[in-house]
């Protein structure tokens, strides 16, 4: 049994720090085209303003999270020098942080002071000890995580308009928000292609008959996806020194206080934890601000003239409104907080992309690598029929290879570390299970329990997709010249063989590939009880000045990584706030 409720975690006590805010103050460079060094007198200033500003805390919108989806709102929003913005986030600044911003050392941050580390309760059908690494800095998973880059493919979309009931967010409709992407996107460069991820590419064609694909994003803008394929994965990165082209990077460094386009209508309050939403005192339907905690506990409440914009991840996006008192009511009273809106689908609807690991000794670790998982295959294993919107021609397993053991959870089952590993890590595109997240108190300090529900879905759709990719991923390993790169089979090992054993081992041994979502759902309300944000707007139903805008949206993942389909989902939040702003000020409307 996994224990939940012993760490504080994410919250205010172990983790919001000075409370700074790195306020953009006024200066004589807000055109400058070069990036400039700070001078004392700069430094000076960005030390003393590492402390909440007494006066300025009304802000026409106020966005909880500076990650992912967080920074496209702020830059976006901001482009209009009359409209402030607020951001406030957990973590500190990215900038000048080489662990961060040095793409390969993404392993370094899982489990690291950057990360809020979100345990899961007990699976019986899976592996309890799945950890959740969240990131806890500017530019939030972005900054984190390994920039794989996908767009969606339109039936991941299409699947959103038709089969959950979010006719806006059609692929002909949100295509063109992947075109607006301000990351430098490219297919991994030839010189960090190392001689074990190009030969595993070669033997996954050869085996499975998949193409090789030299770049999937150009292949899902022209064909709008692929049914299998193999090949190099696109990433966000500069290829020329390995640095990450984060959200945070791409985004908010340039309009920062030190980057060429500064921008002072932008406030960043940094290491500073949203405690839970304010209301109006006269209107209880509209939210009004955010009471935010600073590490060193000083407390404020931080008011939106417009809307509060909620972009913290599919774990604290659902948590924060729980706080709020925004919920199931059930659970709220449960747990000791009186429910301000009763909102059964908060929470609910958590789902993943699980995925199992096989593991191969190898004669040695060739250097050239981005970031140690490269490479990528997809595949479709099963009938169309078994899911229930079926999918043709669009894959529904993929593989990344890892080019270093990565071991955490065979360890544990008793397998040996070897010094040299490739690992296949046969993944599932749309799984089936569906859990939920919830409070284990009302301190907002205390971790939420996350229960995924793995491999309960009732069909076992979802160990079925592991147990053919184990199989895959055995043909792939007798490909040459791939297997002579190969020693043994560490695990599950050679007696592993019937399904039935291939299933056990590939759920005891399961991981994530990191992709929580869907825990705000939208949708039309209405029409599904567990909708938490209208589709049409992304405003959280029967409540007034409050968006959510990042993973926890999604009614089911895209079948790929989803980091691109978060950014598109942010640059049409900016679109749609913009756009009734502009409305608003044509009509002359108030801000209620
Ligand atoms: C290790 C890892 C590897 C991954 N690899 C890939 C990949 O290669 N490709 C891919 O497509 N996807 C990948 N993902 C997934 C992808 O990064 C996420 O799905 C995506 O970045 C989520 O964006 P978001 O805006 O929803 O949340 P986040 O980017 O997590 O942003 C949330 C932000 O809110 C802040 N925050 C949260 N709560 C509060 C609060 N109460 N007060 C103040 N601030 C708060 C956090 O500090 C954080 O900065 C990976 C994820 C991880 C963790």
């Amino acid at each position: 049994m996994v224990d939940n409720k012993s760490k504080t975690g994410p919250g205010p006590d172990t983790n919001a720090v000075h409370g700074q805010t790195t306020e953009a103050g006024p200066s004589s460079s807000a055109t400058s085209s070069q990036p400039k060094t700070p001078s004392a007198r700069e430094r000076l200033a960005s030390l003393a303003s590492h402390l909440l500003p007494q006066g300025n805390t009304e802000f026409d919108y106020v966005i909880v999270g500076g990650g992912t989806a967080g920074a496209v709102l702020a830059d976006r929003l901001t482009q209009d020098k009359d409209v402030s913005v607020a951001v406030i986030e957990g973590g500190p600044s990215d900038v000048g942080l080489d662990r961060v911003l040095d793409l390969s050392r993404w392993l370094e941050l899982l489990g690291s002071d950057l990360d809020y580390d979100y345990p899961t309760t007990e699976q019986p059908m899976g592996n309890s000890h799945i950890r959740h690494s969240r990131a806890k800095v500017l530019g939030g998973c972005s900054s984190h995580n390994t920039l794989i880059s996908f767009r969606p493919f339109n039936a991941d979309l299409d699947l959103w308009a038709d089969g959950y009931g979010c006719p806006s967010w059609r692929s002909s409709a949100i295509q063109p928000y992947g075109d607006r992407l301000k990351l430098n996107i490219v297919p991994v460069a030839p010189q960090q292609r190392n001689q074990v991820a190009r030969d595993w590419v070669q033997a996954c064609e050869t085996a499975t008959g998949a193409p090789m694909i030299r770049d999937f994003n150009a292949q899902i803008a022209h064909n709008g996806g692929f049914q299998q394929g193999v090949g190099f994965f696109n990433i966000a990165y500069n290829p020329y020194d390995g640095s990450r082209s984060s959200a945070s990077v791409a985004y908010l460094h340039p309009i920062m206080p030190h980057g060429p386009y500064r921008r002072n209508n932008l406030h960043l309050f940094l290491e500073t934890w949203a405690q839970r939403l304010t209301f109006d005192e006269k209107d209880p339907q509209r939210v009004r601000g955010v009471a935010v905690r600073t590490k060193h506990g000083l407390e404020k409440t931080l008011t939106a003239r417009r809307e509060v914009l909620v972009c913290a991840g599919a774990v604290d996006s659902p948590r924060l409104l729980l706080h709020s008192g925004i919920g199931p009511k059930a659970d709220l009273e449960k747990v000791g907080l009186p429910c301000r809106h009763d909102l059964p689908g908060v929470g609910e609807n958590l789902h993943d992309h699980p995925e199992s690991i096989i593991i191969w000794e190898t004669k040695e670790t060739p250097p050239e690598t981005v970031m140690s998982s490269d490479a990528g295959l997809f595949l479709k294993v099963l009938p169309d029929s078994a899911e229930p919107f079926p999918m043709p021609s669009v894959p529904d397993l993929m593989f990344h290879i890892y080019q270093i053991p990565f071991t955490d959870n065979t360890n544990r089952m008793g397998y040996p570390h070897p010094d040299h590993a490739i690992c296949m890590t046969p993944n599932i595109c749309r799984s089936q299970a569906r859990g939920k997240l919830s409070l284990a108190s009302s301190d907002p300090a205390v971790k939420p329990l996350l229960n995924f529900r793995y491999f309960e879905d009732k069909d076992s759709y979802d160990a079925k997709i592991l147990v053919e990719g184990m199989k895959w991923a055995r043909k792939i390993a007798q490909q040459s010249p791939f297997k002579e790169h190969l020693v043994r089979e560490i695990a599950p090992g050679a007696h592993i063989q019937t399904d039935e054993d291939l299933s056990e081992y590939a759920r005891r041994a399961a991981h994530t590939v990191y992709h929580p979502a869907g825990t705000c759902k939208m949708g039309t309300p209405g029409r599904d009880a567990h909708v938490v944000v209208d589709e049409r707007d992304l405003r959280v139903v029967g409540l007034r000045g409050i968006r959510v805008v990042d993973a926890s949206v999604m009614p089911i993942l895209p079948t790929i990584n989803p980091m691109l389909t978060v950014l598109m989902v942010a640059e049409r939040a900016a679109d749609l706030i913009t756009q009734d702003a502009w409305q608003k000020g044509i009509r002359r409307a108030q801000w209620e």
